[in-house]
């Protein structure tokens, strides 16, 4: 499976000075984490980093210090994590029928949902990660004002691994440019041209580093898997 992994934003929400990717969380940095994850797990064969270049000595050395037996290629990444995939997709290989994308700041994923994900992407055109809503959602206009309560049984929390047909994906990606949509995750491409994506139940503890408190928990959590 070909595994493409957006690692170009600059973590606004981190309140860094520098992409987020390159903090540390138990001594290796975030996109560290998430490349051990992807090289654990047996599916994947290629994976590609969409990343700025500004940052490519830093990922550079990184990759020089894990020394995966994958091959793995740097993108250029876009200004949009939207933009960032599109990169991604035209820089995959011309054999690539079925790609996995998951997010750089998602590096709690475990090797075994990337494989299960890996497997389910043969058998439908798209699927996601993902995880039951646990907190009951309001809807909320602009003046503050609860507008309604969603039945929490159809509302999923969406993480990455996303998994996609190629072909289907550059044609929504296409779609999406010319539409001019603008989407945070791949797989609401696919909702508006109307194609069905299928969920994948993901993992709790597949959070995405967003946040300096999420760094706190994925210590946490690293720490209490014993890595
Ligand atoms: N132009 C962009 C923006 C984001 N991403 C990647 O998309 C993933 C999810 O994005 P997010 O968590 O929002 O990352 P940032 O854009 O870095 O954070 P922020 O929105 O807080 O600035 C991250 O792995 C990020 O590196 C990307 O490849 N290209
Ligand atoms: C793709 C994603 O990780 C799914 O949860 C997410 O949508 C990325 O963007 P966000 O703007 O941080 O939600």
């Amino acid at each position: 499976m070909y595994l493409l992994i957006p690692a170009a934003g600059s973590g606004k929400r981190m309140g860094s000075n520098r992409n987020k990717l390159l903090l540390e969380v138990r001594s290796q940095t975030i996109i560290a984490w998430t490349l051990k994850a992807a090289a654990a797990a047996s599916t994947i064969q290629w994976i590609g980093i969409i990343s700025q270049p500004t940052d490519w000595p830093d990922f550079k050395a990184i990759l020089a210090d894990l020394q995966l037996t994958k091959p793995v290629e740097l993108i250029i990444g876009g200004s949009t994590r939207q933009e960032s995939v599109y990169n991604g997709l035209q820089a995959l290989p011309t054999a690539a029928e079925q790609v996995l994308i998951h997010d750089g700041a998602r590096c709690l994923v475990t090797p075994n949902l990337l494989n299960s994900c890996a497997q389910a992407i043969r058998q439908c055109p798209g699927l996601i990660a993902a995880v039951p809503v646990k907190d009951t959602i309001k809807v909320v206009d602009e003046n503050g004002i609860i507008q309604s309560t969603p039945d929490r049984q159809q509302l999923w929390a969406a993480q990455t691994p996303q998994g996609f047909n190629v072909k289907l994906l550059k044609q929504c990606h296409a779609e999406g440019v010319s539409q001019g949509w603008e989407v945070t995750d791949d797989a609401a491409l696919f909702e508006r041209c109307g194609i069905e994506v299928r969920i994948v139940e993901g993992e709790e503890t597949n959070l995405k580093v967003t946040t300096p408190q999420d760094l706190a928990i994925a210590e946490f959590i690293l720490t209490n898997r014993g890595s």
